[in-house]
Order: C-alpha cells, then sequence, then structure tokens
C-alpha cells in the first residue's frame, strides 16, 4: 500500500517562543513525503539528498498515524512496517518550516497509504504531526502555528501551549511573500528560549494585532522584537521598509520574509540580492496539504 502528500511551507507573522501564542503563513515551496507500508514491522525514513540528516521525525509520524489509524484501516499495527522518503525544496532549519511541512506531508502520505485520508479531519492529521515533532525534539513549542499554516494554508493563529485554533484567514490575495535565507542553519530546538520569554509584553501586542486581522503590522513589529531577542540583524528588516505591507525574521531564523504586491517585493529583491544567501519571490498559498497520486511526481 502505497501513499504521496505534499505540503507546503511557511513563514512567520508571530513567534510563538515568547507565550505559545503564534501565527504563521503558507507560501509556495513543497515538501512531498510518500510512503510504502509493509509487513515487516519496521519503519524505516529517508530524506532525499541528505543521507545525513536526522529522519526520526518522519518515522515517527508514520509510527503515531498508523497506531492511530491502522486498525481503522483493517491493519493490525503489530506488524506494520514502512518506507518513508520526503523529497524537499524547504531549505532546512531556516525558519521555512521544513520540519512541519516534512510532518504534515508524512502523516497525509500515511493516511492515504491507510485509504484513510478522506476520512480524517486535516486538523487532526495535523495534530498528530505536532505530536511527533514534540516526540523527535525539533520543537520547543510544538510548532502548532506553522503546523496548521502549513496544513490548511492561508494564515492561522494558534495557542500552541493547548493546540487550540485561534483564527485561520486569507492574507491579501494581491499579497506575494519574498523570502531571503542567509547561507546559515538555525535549529529550532537550540533557540534560546529565555530571551524569547523576555519579550512576551511585545508579543502579546503582536498577537492582538494578528487576531484584528493586522498580519502586516503584526509581523514587522514581531521582526523587530525578534530580531533584538535572537541577535540577528535587523538590517533586512530595514531595506524592505517602508513599503513592504510586512517583513519579519522567520521562525527562529535565519530566514527573513516580506510580504506585499509584487513591484514592491521585486524592489526589495534587488537589495536582499546584495547579501550573501538566497532570495526567492514566492506565491503565498491558501490550500494547504492534499494527496497525490503516486505516479505524479513533483
Ligand atoms: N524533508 C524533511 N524530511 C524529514 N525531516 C525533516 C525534513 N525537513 C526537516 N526535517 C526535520 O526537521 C528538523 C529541522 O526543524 P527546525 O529546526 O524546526 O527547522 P525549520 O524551521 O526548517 O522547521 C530537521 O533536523 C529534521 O529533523
Ligand atoms: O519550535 C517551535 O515551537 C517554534 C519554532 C519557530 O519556528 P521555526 O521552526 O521556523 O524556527 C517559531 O516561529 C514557532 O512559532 C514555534
Amino acid at each position: 500500500m502505497d501513499g504521496r502528500a505534499v505540503a507546503p511551507a511557511a513563514g512567520t507573522v508571530l513567534n510563538a517562543l515568547a507565550t505559545g501564542v503564534g501565527s504563521a503563513f503558507a507560501i509556495d515551496l513543497e515538501t512531498t513525503a510518500t510512503v510504502e507500508l509493509i509487513d515487516d514491522g519496521d519503519i524505516v525514513g529517508e530524506i532525499d539528498g541528505r543521507p545525513e540528516a536526522d529522519a526520526t521525525l518522519i518515522e515517527r509520524c508514520v509510527a503515531l498515524t498508523v497506531d492511530e489509524f491502522g486498525t481503522q484501516a483493517g491493519l493490525s499495527d503489530a506488524d506494520v512496517g514502512a518506507r518513508v522518503r520526503t523529497e524537499s525544496e524547504v531549505p532546512m532549519a531556516s525558519g521555512l518550516k521544513s520540519s512541519s511541512a516534512a510532518a504534515n506531508a508524512t502523516v497525509l502520505a500515511t493516511l492515504d497509504a491507510l485509504g484513510v485520508a478522506d476520512s480524517v479531519e486535516r486538523i487532526d492529521a495535523c495534530r498528530l504531526g505536532v505530536r511527533a515533532a514534540r516526540d523527535a525534539g525539533v520543537t520547543v513549542t510544538g510548532a502548532f502555528d506553522d503546523a496548521s499554516a502549513s496544513m490548511l494554508g492561508g494564515v492561522t493563529v494558534t495557542d500552541n501551549a493547548t493546540d487550540e485554533l485561534l483564527a485561520r484567514d486569507e492574507l491579501d490575495p494581491d499579497w506575494d511573500a519574498l523570502v531571503y535565507t542567509p547561507p546559515e542553519q538555525s535549529f529550532s530546538a537550540d533557540a534560546d528560549t529565555d530571551a524569547c520569554e523576555r519579550i512576551a509584553p511585545m508579543a502579546e501586542l503582536v498577537a492582538e494585532l494578528a487576531l484584528e486581522g493586522r498580519y502586516g503590522e503584526a509581523m514587522t513589529a514581531n521582526g523587530f522584537a525578534f530580531c533584538g531577542a535572537l541577535e540577528f540583524p535587523t538590517g533586512p528588516l530595514v531595506d524592505a521598509l517602508p513599503d513592504v505591507a510586512g517583513v519579519s525574521l522567520s521562525g527562529t531564523g535565519p530566514s527573513y520574509v516580506a510580504l506585499g504586491e509584487r513591484p514592491t517585493l521585486e524592489a526589495v529583491r534587488d537589495r536582499w540580492n546584495e547579501r550573501d544567501g538566497t532570495t526567492r519571490l514566492l506565491a503565498t498559498r491558501t490550500d494547504g496539504t492534499r494527496t497525490r497520486p503516486t505516479n505524479d511526481h513533483p
């Protein structure tokens, strides 16, 4: 039994490391997961092109999904094994939610392989991936904000302490996303959480703006606050202002993301291109994670 699913990456409106409340939006960079269920009891993961990277997250996603839904699919989970593989356009540990995209794609691909993808609510599938991320130790809060944006598309606001969806909305359809990724990596699990918690009053203001639908202003305030706490440069934020709708450090960095109309973002791209690293102009996504036929290559 084979399954396949594809999930988008996301950018940050509000980093949840200060208060547990976070907000993110889906962007058009994708991770595809392929799951083959077999009966030898072992679950083995592989990350395309990254043999050294840790596949625990995707292995745990398959295991939890089979535990939860295998019986409904008529399987006895004791014997269920799997080969799971991800192929990804999302740079890893760069603040663009590679872990959420990998987890969502893997959970949905497993549900697809079990033949139950259409009978499981997407938000419940998302919560399974968040559990796997906590078990694999790749997250601080569980990152339900990032995971829900990637699973549902659009923009979400969540409370990661309770895995509650506080809001789901669509961004201005005229906005695209510009993403600048410096050459280094920054793993969420290594972030300075004490420094983030000190800026909780700023995060509370950002949450208010986000819950009023003022996503652009929210993310700019988030950007300056978290660049301060996590000691990332504010230069890329200033490069993008005042013309963009919003600009922020994405997650725990090192990427930055701006929202706005395409001509504005093209001008910012010229400035960000003078910095070391990669700049991408991407669509935002209103759709989230979805299954894909196994013969439909990415
Ligand atoms: N394509 C992938 N397949 C499997 N696991 C992945 C993939 N991408 C990321 N991960 C997991 O997520 C971790 C990175 O998560 P994190 O530090 O939160 O970065 P990000 O901000 O990109 O989500 C990696 O160490 C790996 O365990
Ligand atoms: O691990 C976590 O709990 C989180 C990590 C951060 O994202 P990145 O994984 O992109 O750094 C942050 O934006 C998010 O709100 C919560």
